[in-house]
């Protein structure tokens, strides 16, 4: 197959290919997608666009789907169609395909906490269930909580007494969860308790949608497909791993939202460290959902408590002007941490995570150092080292910074790259959307790009004890300006961890 043509190739919600470990039987029948939330900024953002871009190609069939919003401010089905319009239409969708995908959208107000809405919602469902599956009957039910968690067990409790798939003709219930999935270890567990006693964890999502960035999903393929990685990919070779994720923008509306969160919070307690245990795990026993996360769980379990003097907080200058942040807030907008693994393959190898917003770039990348050449006989040390880096966004791209031969008579050495640019490898490839690949996989059944609730909690026993010493004022953010690095005290603290960085040296990514 020729480069132009890697593309999603399955048009068809039913039974997965075996590589993904997922051994779904085949189903049809009528499909209910429930947005809850579905005036908020999440659902119109990421949630309609990405059911619009399945529909777009497919994996919504009309005859067999329909597609609910719920939340408590009263306005009309045409209200919220007009409210995420403009969402969905772009070059590439056609304005009938997007009238015909709002077509099939619902509206129903009702509160979070009462039966009233949550009857008048199951009625819906049920009139599209008889409408929609004559020739199958069964009914499937996916909610997505598009919602503060603060409303999360309510929700539940009404979906699970007035909205469950009733048909004894087969079907499900599933729920999406978003993250943050709790504040701290001890309301993550109660959460999960809540939420454990209405739902079987088969039926629970917990979303990260670092999960199903493109190059995020090639990480276990890199790793584990690759003879190249398997003798480097450990403490032998590698001397520091850094993930990193950088924001040019400041919290912009959503401020009141992260105060009471924070950068750790927001960014690294989920999603980089989502993205540390798949760049750390062992291989798993096959890529059945089950084994991949056990391997998950191991890493995480295997990660030595945080010292203070290996986290650097900083807060961008301006971030208290927003009116919802309160004028004293002690919230970090930025962190850098170090997180060391104790175990055969890692000890000794510091894992810096660093995440920051208002800052002089956006991208989120992992840089893999290698450590220098023994017995250097051309001064590589002055190129700079080895380097992997997985360019997660934007400009997806991985490539090897190496030092090779500068062309031509003399013999001296340069540092330069082997390049994977996805946009000129993959010309004509459009890369789904995170959100767009997770919500197909909770209709198909696949959890391994889901957080398992076991995973939860080893994330946060990492992170609590350094949260609370956070809240409580016992550690404050260093000021840094917009537009910057970020705090200087955290490039240092990374050159100490062992960081080198190649000066002389820009990955250009390529033009077509
Ligand atoms: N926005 C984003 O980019 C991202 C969001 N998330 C997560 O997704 C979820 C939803 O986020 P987002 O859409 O931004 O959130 P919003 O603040 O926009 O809330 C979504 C909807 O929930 C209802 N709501 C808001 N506050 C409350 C409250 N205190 N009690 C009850 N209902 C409330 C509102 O609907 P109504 O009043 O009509 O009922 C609102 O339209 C959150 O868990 C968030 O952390 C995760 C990643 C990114
Ligand atoms: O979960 C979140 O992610 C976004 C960044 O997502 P990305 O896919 O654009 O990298 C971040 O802006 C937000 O604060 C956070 O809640």
């Amino acid at each position: 197959m020729g480069s132009g043509e890697w593309c999603l190739q399955k048009r068809d919600t039913r039974g997965i290919d075996s590589f993904s470990g997922n051994e779904s039987v085949p189903e049809t029948g009528s499909l209910s997608i429930i947005v809850l939330g579905a005036s908020g900024d999440l659902a119109k953002k990421k949630t309609f666009p990405a059911l619009f871009n399945l529909y777009r190609q497919g994996f919504l069939p009309p005859d067999e789907v329909h597609i609910f919003g719920y939340a408590r401010t009263k306005i009309s089905d045409d209200d919220l169609r007009n409210r995420i319009r403009g969402y969905l239409v772009n070059d590439a969708s056609p304005l009938e395909d997007v009238s015909k995908f709002l077509q099939l959208i619902k509206y129903v107000s009702g509160s979070y906490d009462a039966a009233e809405g949550f009857q008048l919602l199951d009625k819906e469902i049920e009139k599209h269930e008889i409408s929609k599956s004559s020739r199958e009957g069964s009914s499937r039910r996916l909610f997505y909580l598009a919602l503060p968690p603060s409303v999360y067990p309510s929700v539940c409790r009404m979906i699970r007494k007035y909205c469950m798939s009733k048909s004894d003709l087969g079907g499900w219930t599933r729920i999406v969860v978003e993250k943050p999935f709790g504040k701290d270890l001890d309301s993550a567990e109660q959460l999960s308790s809540q939420i454990g006693e209405l739902f079987d964890e088969p039926q629970i999502y917990r979303i990260d949608h670092y999960l199903g960035k493109e190059l995020v999903q090639n990480l276990l393929v890199l790793r584990f497909a690759n003879r190249f990685f398997l003798p480097l990919w450990n403490r032998d070779n590698i001397d520091n791993v850094q993930i990193v994720f950088r924001e040019d923008f400041g919290t912009e509306g959503r401020g009141g939202y992260f105060d009471e969160y924070g950068i750790i919070r927001d960014i690294i307690q989920n999603h980089l460290l989502q993205v540390l245990c798949l760049v750390a795990m062992e291989k798993p026993v096959s890529l059945k959902p089950e084994h991949i996360r056990d391997e998950k769980v191991k890493v995480l379990q295997s990660v030595l408590p945080i010292k203070d003097e290996e986290v650097v907080l900083g807060q961008y200058e301006g971030y208290r002007d927003d009116p919802t942040v309160p004028d004293h807030s002690n919230t970090p907008t930025f962190a850098t941490v170090i997180l060391r693994i104790h175990n055969e393959r890692w000890e000794g190898v510091p894992f810096i995570l660093k995440a920051g917003k208002a800052l002089n770039s956006r991208k989120a990348e992992i840089r893999v150092q290698f450590k220098d050449v023994p017995g250097d006989i051309f001064k590589c040390q002055k190129q700079g080292r080895n380097e992997f880096v997985i360019r997660l966004q934007p400009s997806e791209a991985m490539y090897m910074k190496l030092t090779v031969k500068q062309p031509g008579l003399e013999m001296s050495t340069v540092q330069s790259e082997l390049d994977l640019s996805y946009r000129q490898r993959y010309q004509g490839v459009t890369i789904p959307e995170a959100y767009e690949r997770l919500i197909l996989d909770t209709i198909r059944g696949d959890q391994q790009h889901f957080v398992r609730r076991d995973e939860l909690k080893a994330a946060w026993e990492i992170f609590t004890p350094l949260l609370h010493r956070i809240d409580n004022g016992e550690m404050k953010p260093i000021p840094y300006q917009t537009g910057s690095r970020g705090p200087a005290e955290a490039d240092e603290l990374s050159a100490k961890a062992g960081y080198v960085q190649t000066h002389g040296y820009i990955w250009i990514p390529p033009t077509l």
